[in-house]
């Protein structure tokens, strides 16, 4: 576990005593853009153009972030057009690596052993964090972006010219709420799940620990009343709440001590879960022996002996009741 300073590697653990005690994430540095025609972002970002076969996806199977990418690839029929490598599930002090012995896909196209490699392919003097979710441009060699959220975005459009898959996750007219609960969701619960975990202060985990739970009881009672975040269509937010949710009684009750509820306890949570769990291609992306490897293995500041917990059972298979609510599935452009 560590980053990079000028391109050399530093194996060292977040600093949370120069922040009182907090985790404070780092912004992704890489922030290139796909679109359909090779025009600016959304922001007016760099844009490449969105070909078949160009662009290849880094990610880790047991990384909420880099899951929200992966179920984007899958929903949107992208897997013929943008190949995928999955790391090790164990983060050590080389970071992430693409060792097959211990369950990587390893690195078919540029073949390196470690993932900061990729990053000083970009950038030999590159300096920040070296993370999972990030996208390869085989044509200029570099990562193009390694930010998630904007990931998802580029999923949703950029490539429908090719595929011709018209879903649509981030409809013009739901982006106002959308947005919102984005905000709290990842504020609260997607980070929120982290801030809470690698607290090195009793009163800045409790702290955490009450807004997280704060929010899922927001969430539990807006999921009472609608079937998805943002109303009847299931859309991005839902996508990137699902990452967390599916990880949290696996993982992020015990490890990171978010213990007062887990989602199985929560009515309107678990059986949203549930439903999207069902989801036609979900499923297919999840993979707990890698999530609960990285995490119990990865982090021995938290779980110095490494053991992985063998539970929980989960039946995530079962049958979930939000069909009782109106809903319309993924919207479709015209
Ligand atoms: N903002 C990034 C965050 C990604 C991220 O933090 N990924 C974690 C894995 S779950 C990682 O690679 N961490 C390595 C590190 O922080 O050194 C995104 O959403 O894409």
């Amino acid at each position: 576990m560590g980053l990079l300073v000028n391109g050399e590697w530093q194996d060292k653990w977040y600093d949370t005593q120069s922040h009182g005690g907090e985790f404070v994430r780092e912004s992704a540095k890489l922030r290139d853009w796909v679109t359909a025609d090779g025009g600016p972002g959304p922001d007016g970002q760099p844009g490449v153009r969105a070909e078949a076969g160009r662009f290849h996806l880094y990610v880790s199977l047991a990384c909420p972030w880099a899951h929200r990418a992966l179920i984007m690839r899958k929903l949107k029929g992208l897997d013929t057009l943008i190949g995928v490598s999955h790391t090790s599930p164990l983060m050590l002090d080389q970071g992430w690596s693409y060792h097959r012995d211990e369950g990587a896909s390893g690195d078919a196209i540029n073949g390196v052993e470690y993932h900061h490699q990729l990053y000083t392919l970009t950038d030999p003097r590159y300096t920040g964090r070296v993370t999972v979710p990030a996208l390869w441009d085989k044509q200029q060699g570099r990562i193009l972006n390694n930010e998630s959220a904007e990931l998802v975005r580029m999923f949703d459009s950029a490539f429908d010219g090719l595929t011709g898959n018209r879903l649509e996750f981030y409809p013009e007219d739901l982006r106002e709420a959308i947005d919102a609960v984005n905000a709290d969701v990842y504020d609260n619960v997607n980070n929120g799940v982290y801030k809470t975990g690698f607290a090195t202060e009793q009163s800045v985990y409790e702290k955490h620990y009450e807004a997280l739970f704060a929010c899922l009881d927001r969430l539990e009672a807006r999921l009472a009343e609608q079937r998805y975040l943002a109303g009847a269509w299931l859309t991005e937010a839902d996508i990137r709440l699902f990452t967390t949710l599916i990880r949290f009684d696996a993982v992020y009750f015990g490890h990171f001590k978010c213990n007062r509820r887990r989602i199985e306890d929560y009515p309107q949570l678990a059986n949203y879960l549930r439903e999207l769990y069902q989801w036609p291609g979900i499923a297919e992306t999840v993979d707990f022996d890698h999530i609960k490897r990285h995490y119990y293995y990865s982090h021995d500041t938290i779980n110095p002996t490494r053991i992985v917990p063998r539970g929980p059972q989960l039946d995530l298979e079962r049958p979930h009741d939000r069909g009782r609510l109106e809903g319309h599935g993924i919207r479709e452009r015209d």
